[in-house]
């Protein structure tokens, strides 16, 4: 039976809200990491970091000291917020999620709380107001991504142990609190908040103060999305609280990970951010390992769209503010597609039917109009659709050629086949199904 909590969820089930509709709906989204850790981009003295480009600080070949110095180096001259927001907009994708300040607490806004801010680097100014009325032109709603965990700040403590540790945390909090309060004051038109670098004890103990925190910013920014990484329950429960409600109004846990069924996302709203190459999220020079495709990054979409889930790809500009090429090459790639396809992507939702080898299914939020994403191209040509008992085909086609309807067989009572007239796109393609009610079934789908 339920457990009794303070503060576990406030809300089980999806938010219903136009502000959480229209998130829903985005599909495909951009995500932005940019600070210090740019600029060594993965190396230090010639030699190559093994680990995250953004996580270098905690590398041993550098003294704390001397990668915090980095901020005497922050000079981005070819920093262009309206190239980030127009290759965005290129791409297609309808939010970005930005980073104000990762784990080695440099703020990319003028933070009155701390010196360790673009204001005191060679730049001066501030790169998120300019960043956000970017995006915001662009008609691209913009999250704001925060890391509780923040190395610079004296008071951050892993752990609390002793007595000191709890007096320097509770300044830490205040800190905390002040910052996330300042972002939403400064940044009115963010929609959200995307969190990190919430896992050590010393957060997860702030039940209460993490849960009053949440309401507070809820009441300054009515409407606001924050997501599940926020906050623990009482008894230390991330993202999911003791009685398995999502805490939060999206789940943040698809980081690098897709869930593969339905079943995984537990009827939440959710969204996957993912990396270009196997981990990186800051600029590395070296982008070694596996470097996705156009064509897996196409499939990670499609197939998060088909679960209900949006997909964040993210960017890691480089030290003096320019976008890589291999990351222009891509988001002029998927914005190919997407012009084409993106009926298929934005305001589509779980169609509800089951998976088939060639692809994915989404459905139109709203509507009973489906899409078939076509990866895999069978050598039969026949693409296999499982409807509804009560359910029928009405008309197939590509979505990119409307007008040739596509020849569609029964199979059985529920089973079709929708017969392809070119099996060599080399590309993935859209097919559209409009399906009829079946006589006498009592659905009505006009
Ligand atoms: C969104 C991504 N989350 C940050 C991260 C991931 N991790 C992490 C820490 C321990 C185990 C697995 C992952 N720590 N920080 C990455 O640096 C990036 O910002």
């Amino acid at each position: 039976e339920k457990l009794q909590l303070k503060h576990g969820s406030h809300r089980v089930g999806k938010r219903t809200d136009a502000v959480m509709a229209k998130w829903r709906g985005y599909g495909l989204g951009q995500f932005i990491h940019w600070g210090l850790y740019a600029i060594p981009g993965g190396e230090w003295n010639g030699k190559q970091y093994n680990g995250a480009a953004e996580w270098i600080r905690s590398w041993n070949g550098i003294p704390k000291s001397t990668y915090d110095s980095l901020i005497y180096k922050f000079n981005p001259v070819n920093f262009n917020a309206e190239e980030w927001a127009a290759t965005a907009k290129q791409m297609g994708a309808k939010y970005v999620t930005i980073t104000t300040k990762h784990h080695d607490g440099f703020c990319l806004w003028p933070s009155k709380y701390t010196n360790y801010t673009v204001a005191n680097s060679p730049w001066k100014k501030d790169i998120m107001k300019p960043l956000i009325d970017a995006y915001d032109k662009q008609g691209i709603d913009v999250i704001l991504y925060f890391s509780v965990m923040d190395w610079n700040h004296p008071g951050w403590r892993y752990d609390i142990k002793t007595k000191e540790d709890s007096i320097a945390f509770e300044g830490f909090k205040q800190f905390t609190r002040n910052q996330l309060l300042e972002l939403l004051t400064l940044y009115p038109t963010a929609k959200g908040l995307w969190f990190d670098g919430t896992w050590d004890k010393s957060w997860v103990k702030q039940a209460a103060f993490a849960d009053e925190l949440e309401t507070e910013m809820r009441k300054l920014r009515p409407g606001l999305i924050i997501g599940s990484r926020f906050r623990a329950d009482e008894n230390g429960k991330r993202h999911f609280d003791s009685n398995g409600v999502l805490m939060g109004d999206y789940e943040q846990g698809w980081e690098r990970k897709i869930p593969n069924k339905i079943e995984d996302v537990h009827g939440n709203d959710w969204d996957c951010v993912m990396t270009v190459p196997e981990n990186q999220w800051g600029y590395n020079k070296a982008w070694k390992g596996h470097i996705k495709t156009t064509n897996e990054l196409l499939e990670m979409t499609a197939k998060c769209v088909s679960l209900g889930g949006n997909f964040v790809l993210n960017f890691g500009p480089q030290g003096d503010g320019a976008i890589r090429k291999e990351e222009k090459q891509l988001a002029a790639q998927i914005g190919d597609w997407m012009k084409t396809n993106n009926e298929a992507i934005y305001n589509c939702e779980y169609a509800g039917l089951e998976k088939q080898d060639w692809g994915y299914f989404t459905k139109k939020t709203g509507s009973d109009k489906l899409y078939m994403i076509v990866f895999n191209v069978p050598v039969s040509g026949a693409l296999k659709v499982k409807l509804p008992a009560n359910t029928s085909i009405g008309k197939s086609y590509l979505l990119a050629q409307p007008a040739q309807l596509l020849n569609t067989e029964e199979i059985s009572g529920t089973e079709y086949f929708i017969h392809l007239k070119n099996t060599a796109a080399g590309k993935p393609f859209v097919v559209v199904l409009e399906p009829n009610a079946k006589k006498g079934s009592g659905n009505t789908y006009d």
